[in-house]
């Protein structure tokens, strides 16, 4: 909680104002941010100055493992956050490759469970380094990415944390997480759960203990209509991390893919501040 906060309080006290194209609000920015959450030590890394609703973002990350291509799959799992991006955005409503309402083409999962190959046949990333890691295998190259540059106008948005890279060390996973873009006040709060939770359950499903995240950003902002409301939500004291418990029941890849719920993530001791409705930019 303290390096998100200290990264709020650097965009405010070093930020430069950035004009952006695609939404048309300006951003106060920073580059370079390096984050760290501790799962070995089940620190989760929840906003406690507002109320958050991690299972919304656990349910995107789900959504994200499983390959979903529509805001309505993501719906159905308790997720509402690609509606806009899938049926508001102007760029997108008016491009050729969109199939239709809920449409979000090509990201995340579609390349992380699919990527295209030039012979016709489709590779599955995540497939792949859950079979290594099982194995107890790293072959410094155990990497999930979403960043498909050749296929950006087949999707609606381009992945902002884009690539995922697991490590082992003895019988301890890492996990390193590359992110391009970061609306810290929204986005921000889902990608540190969902940083964390990847590394607990693929340390989980491939039978290793969990070490640390390392979480880099690049381009981190504040949209010009949120600065209000994160001075205000600055002046809140944090309480001390809730703890995160999943059920011990998910032990492989197909269980993700299938039963695994929301229900299956837990929380211990989370206290927060009320919520805060911060403006969304499409
Ligand atoms: N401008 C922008 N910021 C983002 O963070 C973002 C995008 N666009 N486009 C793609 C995804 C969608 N993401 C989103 C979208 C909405 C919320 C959001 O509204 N969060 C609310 C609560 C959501 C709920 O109730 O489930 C929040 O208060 O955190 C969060 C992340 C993250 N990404
Ligand atoms: O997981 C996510 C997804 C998106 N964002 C934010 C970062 C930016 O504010 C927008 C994407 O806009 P681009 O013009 O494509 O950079 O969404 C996030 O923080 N986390």
């Amino acid at each position: 909680m303290k390096q998100y906060l200290q990264l709020c309080q650097r965009i405010i006290d070093e930020g430069i104002w950035v004009n952006n194209a695609r939404t048309g609000t300006r951003c106060l920015t920073v580059i370079n941010a390096d984050l760290e959450y501790n799962v070995a030590a089940n620190q989760f890394p929840l906003l406690t100055t507002r109320k958050s609703f991690y299972k919304a973002a656990i349910a995107e990350l789900l959504g994200y493992l499983r390959g979903y291509d529509s805001a309505a799959q993501f719906r159905a799992i308790g997720c509402n956050t690609w509606n806009a991006n899938a049926n508001e955005n102007a760029a997108w409503l008016t491009n050729s490759h969109r199939k239709g309402e809920d449409d979000l083409g090509r990201v995340y999962g579609v390349q992380g469970r699919g990527w295209q190959k030039p012979d016709g046949t489709k590779l599955d990333q995540l497939q792949k380094l859950v079979t290594n890691l099982s194995q107890g295998i790293d072959d410094r190259g155990e990497i999930l990415t979403f960043y498909n540059p050749g296929e950006f106008e087949l999707g609606c948005l381009r992945p902002c944390m884009h690539t995922h890279t697991f490590s082992l060390l003895g019988d301890t996973l890492y996990l390193t997480s590359y992110q391009r873009s970061c609306d810290v006040p929204l986005g921000l709060n889902f990608n540190q759960v969902q940083c964390f939770v990847l590394l607990a359950l693929i340390a989980q499903i491939t039978g290793h203990k969990a070490g640390k995240v390392y979480h880099k950003i690049v381009n981190a902002h504040i949209y010009e209509n949120q600065l209000a409301l994160m001075k205000q939500q600055l002046e809140r004291e944090p309480y001390s991390s809730p703890k995160l418990h999943i059920n011990p029941n998910i032990k492989t890849l197909a269980d993700v893919e299938s039963w695994v719920s929301t229900d299956d993530f837990t929380l211990e001791g989370y206290q927060s501040h009320p919520a805060i409705k911060y403006p969304f930019s499409v």
